[in-house]
């Protein structure tokens, strides 16, 4: 080992997956990166690459991991045999994607025992999520105890949302005993998002007003005016705002007194309800937009009311976010789906050039992992594809934090 430390782990624990990288924050490279999916089912998989000296071969595993804790030592042991393991001095963190911090966590944090506590008392508002993490945490906490684990919080960006995008238009009372209000959630994707846009219209953060479509399996959209976000479309929890995967995103809430006293549907089924067995998949039983494109070019009428409604919720949020925000420079779509499929950007800004927005076919058909625009060059707004990459956010906001508290502990 040559000086101080300056790898990272990075760890973002999904509900059913763990991507994870490895990074050196020396120069900026990426070690290894990975994917474990369909985790706590029979189809299991782990995909890994290494990076390190002109990279590897993709390795792929395919077989039944349990959980979350024996799907991060399976990522331990791949790291070990490319010789880049946990166990090595080289590393500096271990940096965990947190879902929920509540008020409390508004900015990275070192993990400690009451750290974990609060973790743990937000995962009735993060039940997908928040369950996860600690797994994530506990394990690596396990394999390397010597090491700071660090979180970094999808709710720390929204925390500048105003009073009037936050509260809900509840008895305050109430509200304030139990912390009912708007958090927002992928608030490390915005951040990254709404940065690199600005970097592409060769702006700085400060000068442009954003709008960032996050369209994943969950989904959320953010105004962010000059940096910071000023309303977001999650709220107490995940399911508010978007249609996602398998989230409805917004309804009426009295569906829910409906279902319980007309349906007799207990609390625990209708949270399953919503958040597991709605969006894309209630509609038409796909999640993947991959697929529900090729149904709806075969004429599968369900598929196509499911891409229609996902479109008629989305334009919705573009309008209202247009209306908060005042002027917009840039429309920006990421995640997998906003990254990937040019149909629901061509659909989601159709007949939107009375706001100066228009997507260029040719352009919006180009494949590429680059931050690009398709808007023609007569359009008043950018729209533009810019990817994501929260483990890159997570890495450079967990290296930050330790640095800091290795010089202020010099
Ligand atoms: N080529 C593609 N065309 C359309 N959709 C895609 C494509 N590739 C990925 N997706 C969509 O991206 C989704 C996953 O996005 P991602 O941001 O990885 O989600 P998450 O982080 O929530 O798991 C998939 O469910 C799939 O619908
Ligand atoms: C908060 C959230 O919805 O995250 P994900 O998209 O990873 O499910
Ligand atoms: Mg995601």
């Amino acid at each position: 080992m040559t000086g101080t430390p300056t790898r990272v782990l990075v760890l973002n624990s999904g509900s059913s997956s763990v991507k994870y990288q490895l990074l050196d924050m020396a120069d900026g490279n990426r070690l290894a990166v990975g994917l474990v999916e369909r985790i706590g089912e029979e189809t299991s998989r782990l995909a890994h690459t290494p990076l390190q000296g002109g990279g590897g071969e993709k390795r792929e595993k395919n077989g039944p991991i349990p959980d979350h804790a024996a799907a991060l030592k399976a990522v331990a042991e791949e790291l070990a045999s490319d010789g880049v393991g946990l166990d090595s001095p080289e590393l500096a963190a271990i940096g965990h994607r947190v879902v929920h911090g509540g008020l409390r966590f508004t900015a990275p944090t070192v993990i400690d025992d009451e750290v974990l506590a609060e973790i743990e008392r937000l995962v009735p508002v993060a039940p997908l999520h928040n369950p996860a993490n600690l797994t994530g945490i506990r394990t690596a906490m396990s394999l390397r105890p010597d090491l700071p684990q660090v979180a970094v919080f999808d709710t720390a960006f929204h925390t500048t949302m105003p009073e009037s995008a936050a509260r809900y238009a509840i008895d305050v009372a109430t509200a304030d005993e139990y912390r009912i209000r708007r958090y927002g959630f992928h608030g490390t994707s915005h951040a990254y998002v709404s940065r690199e846009t600005a970097k592409l219209l060769g702006k700085a953060p400060e000068e442009v007003n954003v709008i960032v479509l996050h369209l994943g399996n969950g989904a959320s959209a953010s105004a962010v005016a000059g940096g910071r976000c000023v309303d977001t479309s999650m709220g107490l929890t995940p399911l508010e705002g978007l249609v996602m995967g398998t989230r409805s995103g917004d309804i009426d809430p009295a569906v829910t007194f409906h279902l319980k006293r007309v349906a007799g549907m207990s609390a625990d089924e209708i949270d399953a309800l919503l958040n597991k067995k709605s969006g894309l998949v209630g509609l038409c039983g796909d999640n993947d937009m991959r697929e529900i494109r090729r149904r709806v070019d075969e004429g599968d009428p369900a598929a196509a009311l499911a891409f229609d409604i996902y479109i008629h919720r989305l334009k919705k949020y573009i309008g209202a976010y247009y209306a908060v925000l005042g002027r917009v420079d840039a429309v920006v779509f990421t995640a997998g789906v906003g990254e990937n499929a040019a149909p629901v950007r061509e659909a989601a800004i159709a007949g939107l050039e009375e706001l100066g927005l228009a997507v260029d076919a040719d352009l919006n058909a180009v494949r590429s992992d680059e931050a690009r625009i398709i808007s023609p060059d007569y359009a008043r707004v950018a729209v533009a594809v810019v990817p994501t990459d929260e483990e890159l956010e997570i890495a450079r906001q967990s290296f930050a934090l330790v640095q800091s508290s290795a010089s202020s502990n010099e």
